[in-house]
């Protein structure tokens, strides 16, 4: 099922929230509404659910005009960041309960239904939780439950707002890798919003960076990283620094970087304020001669430089500059 925005704008009050939003989004696809916190991302999701009107424009699904249908004519999924599961029902039969729903002469039968919501909970992996109540699940637990729920009744989009929001960073990645392969399984076209550039980047195959209410630009995680249409796209998607050379302003990637112990022609002077082993690599704090702004270096911890580089002495960084279209 492909989703077609059309032109769509959004006011509330005399605030612009969506202004002329255009977006194709591609069936079986995983896409990522990405930008900062009120930009519009929640307020598109509840415009394709139909849980949100418009001022103007259209959402079509799969060729059809859906803009006039009611939320649960457009057959939808929802996974929200605090969708709170049935509490006084068990785990099966809160996955249950939208085909127990079902009008009666489109229901499935109690033996159809027990097969199905087995299934689900095979797919989340959670198949023997079936008979737990939510407050004896843990939070991931709890978010692949409502994620079996919303898949229960076969909806031809899944809508996911900021659905592993409230989790801790561990149990997020996790949920996120998880996402990602059930997608590939199972090819729903879904929406995903978050405002986590890192959750975006791992999980989608398309993001659509936002800013106060419109598109700043479309691409997969590559694209937009690599090519970045401008700079809020560069610094959203990213760490970055800026460095001042005469006029100019430069933007860099910390990774983006050669530091050198001895000067070289092209390479800056600098003191090293700070080294930080995190892993596989490890992070440089700069201040360049002259200048207030701190640089962010990150070398691979075998990088040679490092073997004699100390805090506190002088050191020589050569940027790479990224080129940004725009
Ligand atoms: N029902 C409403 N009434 C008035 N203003 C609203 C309403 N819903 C959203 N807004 C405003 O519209 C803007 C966009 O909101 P939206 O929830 O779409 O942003 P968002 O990008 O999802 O942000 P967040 O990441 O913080 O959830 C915000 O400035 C918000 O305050």
């Amino acid at each position: 099922m492909s989703i077609t925005i059309q032109n769509v704008t959004k006011s509330f009050g005399n605030f612009k929230a969506l202004n002329n939003i255009n977006l194709k989004i591609n069936s079986g696809e995983l896409v990522a509404l990405l930008g900062p916190s009120g930009c519009g991302k929640t307020s598109l999701l509840r415009i394709i659910a139909g849980l949100e009107k418009p001022d103007e424009g259209n959402i079509i699904f799969h060729g059809e005009d859906v803009s006039g249908h009611d939320v649960r004519d457009r057959n939808v999924g929802f996974v929200f960041q605090h969708y709170a599961l049935f509490r006084h029902m068990t785990v099966f039969d809160n996955v249950a309960f939208g085909l127990r729903m079902k009008p009666r002469a489109v229901r499935p039968s109690e033996q159809v239904i027990k097969e199905k919501v087995q299934y689900l909970l095979q797919m989340v992996q959670l198949d023997w939780l079936g008979d737990r109540y939510p407050e004896q699940l843990s939070g991931g637990q709890r978010q692949r439950i409502a994620l079996a729920r919303a898949l229960a009744v076969e909806p031809k989009v899944l809508l996911l707002d900021e659905p592993f929001g409230a989790l801790d960073a561990k149990v997020r990645k996790e949920l996120r890798r998880w996402l990602a392969r059930l997608h590939d399984e199972i090819h729903l076209t879904s929406v995903f919003v978050t405002h986590d550039q890192e959750e975006a980047m791992e999980v989608s195959d398309r993001i659509v960076v936002m800013n106060k209410g419109v598109i700043e630009q479309v691409g997969s995680p590559a694209e937009l990283y690599d090519r970045p249409a401008n700079g809020f796209v560069y610094h959203f998607l990213g760490d970055s620094n800026q460095f001042k050379v005469g006029d100019k302003e430069i933007l860099f990637r910390p990774h983006e970087v050669d530091l050198a112990l001895t000067a070289q022609p092209d390479y800056f002077e600098a003191e090293t304020l700070d080294i930080r082993p995190l892993g596989a690599i490890t992070r440089i704090s700069i201040r360049p001669e002259g200048q207030q702004d701190i640089l962010e270096v990150e070398l691979t911890k075998d990088t040679g430089v490092l073997q004699t580089l100390q805090r506190g002495k002088t050191v020589y960084f050569k940027p790479k500059p990224h080129q940004i279209a725009g």
